[in-house]
């Protein structure tokens, strides 16, 4: 949710619940994480001025009545309203942000969704520094210092964890917010959210059936061309990922790979058409190790113009540059693009989140796009979103894309489209980077994906 989805979820509840109680329940959920992480320590709740420190204020009443000891620090005197009511049921002394004693445990209320421009350096550094003294620092909603809808960097410290209220935001998930909050846990306080956007989940997948065979569960074609430990890897994690057949199209028919991995020779485009003609075929991946030379955009255009779903990654995307749109114009097949930042930088500029410059991209090429990054955003033609943040930083090593083209493609020819392909391609990914375990070669990735395959069906 956004910022301004929040405040009309919460400006619904207030049609019928007095926004004291609504503030009463977030301080209180609040109260019972901070104490969960207090263990009996002493707690400093730092305040601001707006309804963020109204749930400080809450939080730190409802500790003390829980017997521990609490002091209050606040930046500015908190506005009219709720916060200032709460403010008034707090008890005992508010020290100025700047007198503020660390302590063992801090509770960060200073802002939240409010926050409309970086901190000033004075508050940040006060800040920075109780977060740093503190054994423990719980931020209320989100670390005081995010860009709430982006979660660029306004001068957030890198808390403990974060407790987010009725709803994640994209701070939680994108940009600077990514490492900034911490373990980010999720508070439902009773205000009904509807979200469209979504963090990505495990998805159900159906295993095969009775009258299944090699083709019904579907044939996947990865074209293989300049480098073709790359287009190998995808192909044997499409077979990994559930496809039925899968055969690695190249100039080298006797190439490395597992026996069941099916070669077809080809040499010029004209052979890849030809190939692509087969109504058998589920889904075609091209672009890992395609390389860049003029043979590989005649493959590219050959697997471009064919009608199956073809998922573009690596080379191809950087060959479709700022192009994809005119190229992809004509494509009535299901299309999914997987950049890496880099790749979609050279494809598109664009203003905003992570989530809405996919989405740009989206709306100029027609196809779902899989962002990918520490914090992958997939976002498809109805505007659906998903994010999966937080997958191993292990997978930052080579080949690891190749793996994620090939588990992309295998979902397609299980007839997946959309975002729920991709959705499901990025959670077995990620799913089988976790299971992997450290220091992982892109080769145990695929490995561990029929693992994580297995925890689906
Ligand atoms: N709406 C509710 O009843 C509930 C909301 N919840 C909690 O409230 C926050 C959102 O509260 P809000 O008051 O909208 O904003 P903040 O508390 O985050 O910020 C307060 C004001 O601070 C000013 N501001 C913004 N940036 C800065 C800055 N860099 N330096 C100084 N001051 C800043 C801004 O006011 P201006 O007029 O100065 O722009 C903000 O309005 C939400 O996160 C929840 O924690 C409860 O969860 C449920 C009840
Ligand atoms: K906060």
């Amino acid at each position: 949710m956004t910022a301004a989805e929040m405040r009309a979820a919460e400006e619904a509840v207030f049609r019928r619940e007095r926004q004291l109680d609504v503030m009463e329940r977030a301080g209180a959920a609040v109260a019972r994480e901070a104490a969960r992480f207090a263990t009996g320590r002493p707690v400093l709740v730092v305040a601001g001025p707006g309804n963020n420190g109204g749930d400080a204020y809450v939080c730190a009443r409802h500790l003390r009545q829980g017997g521990l000891d609490v002091s209050v620090a606040a930046m500015g005197e908190p506005k009219a309203g709720a916060a200032a009511e709460m403010w008034s049921r707090w008890e005992g002394p508010v020290v100025s942000l700047y007198e503020a004693r660390p302590r063992p445990m801090l509770v960060d209320g200073l802002f939240g969704t409010g926050m409309t421009r970086p901190l000033e350096r004075g508050p940040r550094a006060l800040l920075a520094d109780l977060v740093t003294a503190a054994d423990f620092s719980l931020s209320i909603d989100l670390p005081s210092g995010l860009e709430t809808d982006s979660g660029a960097d306004f001068g957030a410290p890198r808390v403990s964890a974060t407790l987010a209220l009725a709803a994640l935001k994209p701070a939680h998930v994108l940009d600077a917010g990514l490492e900034r909050c911490g373990h980010v846990l999720l508070a439902d306080i009773a205000i009904p959210v509807a979200a469209h956007r979504r963090a990505a989940a495990r998805p159900r997948l159906a295993p095969p059936g009775a009258g299944d065979h090699k083709y019904s569960r579907g044939m996947v074609v990865a074209v293989e061309c300049a480098m073709p430990g790359a287009a190998r890897l995808a192909a044997r994690a499409a077979m990994a990922g559930g496809a039925g057949y899968v055969t690695l199209a190249g100039a080298d028919p006797r190439g490395g790979g597992p026996d069941a991995l099916v070669r077809t020779r080809i040499e010029a485009a004209e052979d890849l058409a030809e190939l692509l003609e087969s109504d058998r075929i589920a889904s075609v991946v091209i672009g890992p190790g395609l390389g860049r030379e003029r043979r590989s955009e005649a493959l590219l255009k050959a697997a471009l113009a064919c009608p199956h779903p073809l998922v573009l990654d690596g080379d191809a995307l950087t060959l479709l540059g700022r192009q994809a749109g005119r190229w992809l114009r004509d494509r009535r097949a299901p299309t999914w693009l997987t950049p890496h930042a880099g790749e979609f930088a050279r494809m598109f500029e664009g203003e905003g989140s992570k989530i809405d410059r996919t989405l740009g991209l989206v709306l100029e090429t027609g196809a779902t796009v899989l962002h990918k990054g520490a914090d992958t955003v997939i976002a498809g033609t109805d505007g659906a979103v998903r994010v999966l943040a937080g997958a191993s930083p292990w997978l930052s090593t080579a080949g690891t894309g190749d793996v994620l083209a090939g588990l992309l493609a295998a979902q397609a020819a299980r007839g997946l489209r959309g975002v729920a392909a991709a959705e499901a391609a990025v959670w077995l990914h990620a799913r089988a980077a976790s299971l992997a375990g450290p220091a992982f070669a892109a080769d145990a990735l695929v490995d561990h994906a029929a693992a994580a395959l297995g925890e689906c069906v």
